[in-house]
């Protein structure tokens, strides 16, 4: 959608007082948000890692990751201090910058993931879009980071945004060993596989809206590289998907960290940990702000299961991919749930 050769930004639809969303932003009714169960959800299991022993982090980390391929992590040692950094500095962004500053960030829209603050997810302009903003930064490796990319305001964003990408690169080194050991390799199989880690960091902005059972903040999808870390504010819209339900996952307290499992993991792992089906629903009277910071493998890094992890009886379940074309696929047909990784399925 387009005004003026700018693309719009919702937040800006937003707070034009709109009482129906725009036709662009429906959702078809198999994909809209459910009302809400009347029985008890379950949520995400969460796992302490400065809990008694590395073997019993390590078993429930393989246990989450066979379960849900989602689970909060704590006891993760980045200091909530920076934690809540992070999102102010994101939600001052969004909610103090006059919308012609924004705008001087604004990200290429005719191409996937370019840094910059932007809304549209998908190159393709026939799909149904997001009620979310967002800004996006590249923060790895540090040939891609130039903070002076990403906003002059609030006047700590660029450090704090820094800083935060290093120690979340340093935590989901640490998983990935910790996944790997669960299924008994080496500490650093899955790391080494994926290489060195292309990270960017996607700070979303969901803007409170008018018919939140229409819409869909982001739509279902999982996320393309090894691991997604994700904060979260209090609000609450994230819902990752269980045995064919959408479960909600509520922000814990306030130094938790959702761990997502992503596509190049379940290949690496040969299937036997899932990536993480997930997707953002909307609300009538709170915008909602989340952190996302994506480790992907490099471009030219060739995914396949580990060889550890294949033998006569297990053999290996997706063909190997080089990850950029992937990505290209992923951008260009759309995530639709798990298509782009069911096909590399083999027999
Ligand atoms: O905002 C959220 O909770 C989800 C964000 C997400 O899934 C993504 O950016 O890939
Ligand atoms: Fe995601």
């Amino acid at each position: 959608m387009e005004v003026a050769g700018e693309p719009i930004r919702v937040q800006i639809l937003s707070q034009s007082g709109l009482t129906r969303v725009p036709p662009q932003y429906v959702q078809p009714p198999h994909h809209r948000p459910k009302a809400s169960s009347p029985s008890p959800p379950q949520t995400i299991p969460t796992v302490d890692l400065s809990g008694s022993g590395r073997d019993s982090v390590r078993e429930a980390i393989g246990q989450a990751c066979l379960d849900w391929g989602a689970f909060h992590v704590t006891g993760h040692g980045i200091p909530t201090d920076l934690l809540r950094a992070v999102k102010r500095v994101g939600l001052t962004f969004f909610n103090d910058c006059p919308v012609a500053d924004k705008l001087r960030y604004a990200c290429d829209p005719a191409a996937s993931a370019s840094e910059g603050y932007g809304s549209r997810m998908l190159e393709r302009d026939d799909t149904v879009l997001d009620w979310r903003d967002y800004f996006d930064h590249h923060t790895l490796p540090l040939s891609r980071r130039d903070p002076t990319r990403w906003p002059h305001f609030p006047e700590d964003y660029r450090r704090v945004v820094a800083e935060y990408a290093d120690r979340a690169a340093a935590l989901a080194r640490e998983l990935l060993g910790l996944v790997s050991e669960s299924l008994g390799l080496p500490t650093r199989c899955v790391e080494e596989r994926v290489g060195e880690f292309y990270q960017n960091i996607t700070i979303s902005y969901y803007p409170p809206c008018p018919q939140p059972e229409l819409t869909l903040g982001l739509q279902a999808h999982s996320d393309m590289g090894a691991v997604t870390l994700l904060v979260q504010d209090e609000v609450g819209g994230l819902e990752v998907l269980k045995d064919g339900e959408w479960v909600g996952v509520k922000s814990l307290d306030e130094d938790a960290i959702v761990v997502l499992l992503a596509d190049q993991t379940e290949i690496i792992t040969n299937g036997k940990y899932k990536s993480a089906q997930h997707r953002a629903v909307t609300n009538s009277s709170r915008a909602r702000l989340s952190v996302a910071t994506f480790h992907d493998p490099t471009k030219t890094v060739k995914i396949s299961p580990a060889s550890q992890l294949i033998s006569e009886s297990g053999p290996p379940r997706f063909r190997e991919v080089v990850y950029g074309d992937y990505v290209s696929s992923w951008y260009t047909k759309g995530p639709e749930g798990k298509r782009n990784i069911d096909a590399l399925l083999l027999d």
